[in-house]
């Protein structure tokens, strides 16, 4: 069997496997093949498939295992899914269950709740965190877009920290995949769109003909905690598989991605909660930026936390309660109830 992924017919059953490299069973290693459980979407295919093949690079044979889980089929906003995490409990139950050995999530669509049962094998070298604007090449690309211009993005985070930035922006509601999200920029509907560089990097659109994408500096847009991370998860009572994983595993990524992750947790604050995160690991010292902010831009808090990088949770914490004492509750609560996900994408601050 070849092992191009990018190729499976559409309309695959639930479950369906398809070799990858290294995933040959005869006359070949005598390890087990490892099946590695992942969403049918471009970017989680993407996402699997660069992790085989680093295990495939280690000797380690894999085939994937689609999965189609309820986030997928839907293109509710993602508040209304059934809270966080819907896009992992599927393939988790998966793991449990024993149908797969490992998955690969986007470390940022994690819930910051242990999941029992399962650990934490690798976080692989992280990807930029940035978030882009991308806007149609046509365009001036590097300048700041025009009052009035509309922003696409679903993502509280994003919306309240580009009013905050400039007020005069026109926020429209967004979700659904990079690909339908980019397609309504590129129909024309939209002057610009916020995405992960990390997701146009691994699907390999950063340089698209037609598109162009620039960096937001953390100054003006704060990624979401663990923002291209990856996470590789296991059973935890399997070991010598955790051990294989582990080679995976970037010290300093991981203790961004635990010192992000772990303010999130302190704050209580669920993926629709305008709260962004980002931390620089330098050698044995970590620095931890926090933000909170109103729906509508109006008031932000950000704060600053630093200390060694082995402490990267209690460093969270810490500026967890720094936030809290600016103000930091009343906005992440005021905003879970004032994100309307009936509101028509018609701008007029479509977040607030
Ligand atoms: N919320 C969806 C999501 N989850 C992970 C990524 C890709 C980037 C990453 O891994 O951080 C994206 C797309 C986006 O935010 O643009």
């Amino acid at each position: 069997m070849t092992g191009d992924v990018g190729s499976l017919p559409t309309g695959t059953p639930e479950l369906s496997t398809v070799d990858i490299a290294g995933g040959r069973t005869a006359g070949g290693t005598s390890r087990r093949v490892l099946r590695l459980g992942t969403r049918e979407s471009a970017l989680a295919v993407a996402q699997s498939r660069w992790v085989a093949r680093r295990l495939a690079a280690l000797g380690q044979p894999v085939e994937l295992v689609l999965s189609t889980t309820p986030g997928d089929l839907s293109t509710l906003p993602v508040d209304q899914l059934g809270g966080t995490g819907v896009f992992v409990s599927a393939l988790r139950e998966r793991l449990l269950a024993g149908e797969v050995d490992l998955v690969v999530h986007s470390c940022k669509d994690l819930p910051t709740a242990p999941a029992p049962g399962l650990l934490l094998a690798a976080v692989p070298e992280r990807e930029d965190p940035r978030d882009v604007l991308v806007r149609r090449a046509d365009g001036p690309p590097d300048t700041w877009p025009p009052a009035g211009a509309r922003v696409g993005t679903g993502s509280p985070r994003r919306g309240a920290q580009l009013l905050a930035h400039d007020p005069r922006l026109r926020i429209v509601p967004l979700r659904g995949n990079v690909d339908t999200r980019l397609r309504r920029l590129v129909a024309g509907e939209l002057d610009a769109v916020v995405l992960a560089r990390a997701g146009l990097a691994r699907l390999g659109r950063l340089a698209e003909p037609g598109l162009a994408a620039s960096p937001l500096p953390p100054s003006v847009v704060l990624p979401a905690a663990a923002q291209g991370a990856l996470a590789v998860e296991c059973r935890a009572d399997d070991h010598s598989l955790a051990a294989v994983l582990g080679r995976l595993d970037h010290p300093a990524s991981r203790a961004a991605v635990e010192a992000e992750r772990s303010l999130l947790a302190a704050l209580d604050a669920g993926c629709t909660a305008p709260v962004a995160a980002h931390a620089e690991v330098d050698g044995d010292a970590l620095r931890l930026t926090g933000l909170v902010a109103a729906g509508d831009g109006g008031l932000v808090l950000r704060d600053t936390e630093t200390g060694p990088a082995v402490e990267a949770e209690a460093i969270g914490r810490r500026l967890a309660r720094a936030l809290l004492a600016a103000g930091a509750r009343p906005l992440i609560t005021e905003t879970r109830a004032a994100v309307d996900p009936s509101a028509a994408p018609t701008g007029k601050a479509g977040l607030a």
